[in-house]
């Protein structure tokens, strides 16, 4: 099988547990945060250095790889893995969110989806079937289905009609796939509605699926809808699969996935507010480019090992992203990206030893998060 999860430890406490996916590409330790790759890199990021760091698995984007340059030459190069000098597991994204997220959507249709490209606005079409057949061709280790990722404000009548279709082309996507050493990955919609989310989960793990992900959140509602929502739905996927929560990035978003019973999250958060100069650290969110950090000589966070804050200063940090220097970037994602790594092994070694709940209190207080 291409990918297999093992549980290690589940929390006497809450849906929390430990284990590892094994793929083609490695073994991963969960509960894991991946990086997002969306053009065949996670900018700024050297593979040498999201290594150092501790990235385990990093997204690609479906969607902009199919754009550009195209899964066909990528599969020229040998796949994704060989095109981006990355040797450990890669997951590929259906395109159906940035379709419906970055493009202007023509139309919607039982076939599929067609679309004006962003890039230069040429009429593109993308379906089940393509979908799967671009992950193939980037050789992915775990693709996900071709699903619609519904706006929250959307009413209940769509919502329900919406997942229907979703479940008609997961069924499609399963008959595309045909390459078993990469594993497929369906996607639970129904919005902010319990007996919609019941349904789309009951319906899709009939589905011969690897592993399951929860979509249609971190979308706009919320925090308390998408925790209500995650912590009513994660509860009903099969224990012996990983369990992805899509799009969350954020140290508390990555604590209540993971006591809702999430195995895996991505968020282009970290390595985005990055860029304009915003650090996680363990004393909560900073801008570098505030004042007070002008002739401040300390490590951008002082309970930090990583590279930059063994070598650099708030000072020094401050002054590249002043003066937009690419180095400033590059310095706070790696120190971003190696936050949030090191804070889930941190959350899995507490869930293995059984003091989860603890942790996350230890952690909100310090870093500054309302109590619940
Ligand atoms: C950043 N938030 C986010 N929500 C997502 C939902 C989906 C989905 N397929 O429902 C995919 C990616 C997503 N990213
Ligand atoms: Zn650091």
């Amino acid at each position: 099988m291409a990918v297999k999860y093992t549980l290690e430890k589940k929390s006497s406490e809450c849906e929390a547990r430990a284990g590892v996916i094994s793929t083609p590409h490695g073994d991963i330790k969960t509960p894991v945060f991946m990086p997002v790759g969306t053009k065949a890199t996670v900018k700024t990021m050297t593979p040498e250095e999201l290594k150092d760091l501790g990235a385990q698995i990093i997204l690609g984007n479906t969607y902009h790889l199919f754009l550009r340059p195209g899964d066909e030459l990528i599969k020229k190069a040998g796949g994704l893995h060989k095109f981006m000098n990355w040797d450990r597991p890669i997951l590929t994204d259906s395109g159906g969110f940035q379709v419906f997220s970055l493009s202007n959507i023509n139309k919607i249709t039982e076939e599929g989806v067609e679309f004006k490209s962003h890039i230069d606005g040429s009429s593109q079409f993308i379906s089940p079937e393509k979908s799967i057949s671009i992950q193939q061709n980037l050789g992915s280790d775990i693709m996900m289905a071709f699903d619609e990722c519904v706006d929250p404000s959307a009413t209940k009548e769509y919502v329900a009609q919406s997942l229907e279709m979703t479940l008609r082309w997961l069924d499609r996507c399963v008959a595309s796939h045909t390459n078993k050493n990469q594993a497929l990955f369906g996607i639970v919609q129904g919005g902010l509605f319990k007996d919609l989310r019941k349904r789309s989960v009951e319906e899709t793990i009939k589905r011969d699926c690897q592993g399951f992900a929860i979509g249609g959140l971190s979308v706009g509602e919320t925090k308390e809808e998408m925790i209500d929502i995650l912590r009513f739905t994660t509860p009903l996927l099969p224990e012996d699969k990983p369990r992805y929560n899509m799009g969350v990035g954020t140290p508390d978003y990555l604590f209540e996935s993971v006591e809702a019973g999430i195995d895996m999250a991505d968020c282009v958060l970290p390595t985005r507010i990055a860029r304009n100069g915003a650090a996680m650290t363990s004393e909560g969110q900073l801008n570098i480019r505030n004042s007070k950090f002008k002739e401040d000589f300390t490590p951008l966070d002082h309970e930090c090992d990583c590279y930059t804050c063994k070598n650099y200063t708030r000072a020094y940090i401050r002054h590249l992203v002043n003066v937009n220097e690419i180095l400033g970037a590059r310095l706070i994602t790696y120190h971003n990206l190696y936050f949030l790594t090191h804070l889930m092994d941190e959350i899995r070694q507490s869930i293995i030893e059984d003091r989860f709940l603890a942790f996350k209190n230890e952690f909100y207080n310090k870093y500054g998060y309302t109590k619940e």
